[in-house]
């Protein structure tokens, strides 16, 4: 989507070296807009880890990539075991979301099919493309069905703003573009429909702050800051008309694992009678785990929460503590909302009620396939 005026994705090789993967380097956004290169397949690996680039969707087109890298540097005789033990440093690399195994057990499944080591590395690239480009068809396909919920709230309220709250950023900087929880955002505002966005801020790595705020005004879209503590305050009184978030790896039963904080939201919302819907590309289902629990949750550094990064009164990135030394602090990723609480999931496919038979009814090619199963 846009960045003063012109379109970018997180994520594309090159023009001038297709070897080299250039990315946005979202550690210094929105002060600092710097693009990086991968270029070795460790880089990728640091790229994820480090949260250069994060977001289920991203993360999935940065490992698509990495094993692209990965490829390149595989030795001619060696090869199979070579690209094996990337993948499983790729794949620990971090643990929740769901798109980044799926994006390396994709690669390998192409790869797998075409005999040279050469053609072993075209079919690396080719996939890595696909996998990125499908994300972002598959985003734009999840505003086209997810704009007629926001429609009916507005016409509802006679045309009056919709207040739509998230979490997080499940924006295209989270995706190679338009983004999961905002792309039925973006599409009520191309259909001229009046929207506001209450963003969380989402400590402690401000996704919400730093990122959602910063692409919606990019972007247009009114709407306002909050602390992630206010959010049951507004829907108590009645300023909530729909909780939209995305998800990182979501249960074929439908149980949504999403960043720190979605799970209160979701109970806040039932209270008060609120829609709450994560939004996700099929890439983002797991197939094989029923019960939301059984979701690994990434715990991060300590420092993530007694330290944070923003701009000093001289302009300069700066890196404060909040705490006193030797402050414990405990840093959760992620949490699980069960689909007790999940009104609807939002697909390429379509809106789909938050349950093994609709998901199935809706994806019957079901557990343990990928994208060639898939057809948007
Ligand atoms: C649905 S992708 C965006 C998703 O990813 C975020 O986590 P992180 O920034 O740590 O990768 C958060 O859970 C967002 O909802």
């Amino acid at each position: 989507m846009k960045i003063n005026g012109t379109h970018h994705r997180t994520i594309w090789p090159d023009p001038a070296n297709k070897e080299e993967i250039c990315i946005l380097d979202q550690r210094l956004l929105p002060h600092r807009i710097v693009i990086e290169k991968l270029r070795d397949p460790e880089d990728a690996i640091t790229a994820i880890s480090d949260m250069y680039v994060r977001g289920a969707g991203l993360i999935g087109a940065t490992a698509g990539f990495g094993m692209y890298l990965a490829a390149l540097k595989a030795p001619e005789s060696g090869f199979s075991s070579f690209m094996n033990q990337y993948s499983d440093a790729l794949g620990n690399s971090r643990p929740t979301a769901r798109n980044l195994k799926w994006a390396i057990e994709r690669v390998n499944r192409e790869i797998d099919k075409v005999q040279t080591v050469g053609e072993k590395r075209e079919k690396a690239f080719a996939t890595g493309c696909e996998i990125a480009d499908e994300d972002a068809l598959f985003c734009r396909k999840i505003g086209e069905h997810g704009v007629a919920l926001i429609a009916e709230i507005s016409r509802r309220k006679n045309g009056e703003p919709v207040n739509i709250l998230t979490h997080c950023n499940a924006g295209w900087l989270a995706f190679v573009d338009y983004g999961s929880a905002t792309a039925p955002i973006y599409a009520a505002r191309d259909a001229g429909i009046d929207i506001h966005v209450w963003v969380d801020e989402t400590r402690p790595w401000n996704q919400g702050a730093r990122l959602t705020a910063w692409e919606l005004q990019q972007e247009g879209i009114p709407n306002t800051l909050i602390c992630d503590n206010t959010g049951g305050h507004l829907m108590q009184h009645g300023l909530v008309d729909m909780v939209l978030v995305g998800s990182d790896r979501t249960t074929h039963t439908g149980d949504v694992a999403n960043k720190i904080g979605t799970y209160l939201k979701a109970v806040a919302a039932r209270d008060n009678g609120i829609p709450f819907y994560a939004a996700l590309p099929s890439s983002t289902f797991d197939w094989n785990i029923d019960n939301g629990f059984d979701i690994p949750i990434e715990q991060r550094s300590e420092n993530e929460v007694t330290q944070v990064m923003g701009l000093d009164a001289t302009g300069a990135m700066s890196n404060v503590t909040l705490c006193a030394p030797g402050t414990k602090a405990a840093n959760y990723g992620f949490d699980i909302t069960p689909s007790r609480l999940v009104s609807g999931l939002i697909t390429e496919r379509g809106v789909v009620d938050a349950n093994r038979d609709a998901i199935h009814k809706l994806y019957p090619e079901g557990a343990g396939t990928g994208k060639s199963e898939f057809q948007a």
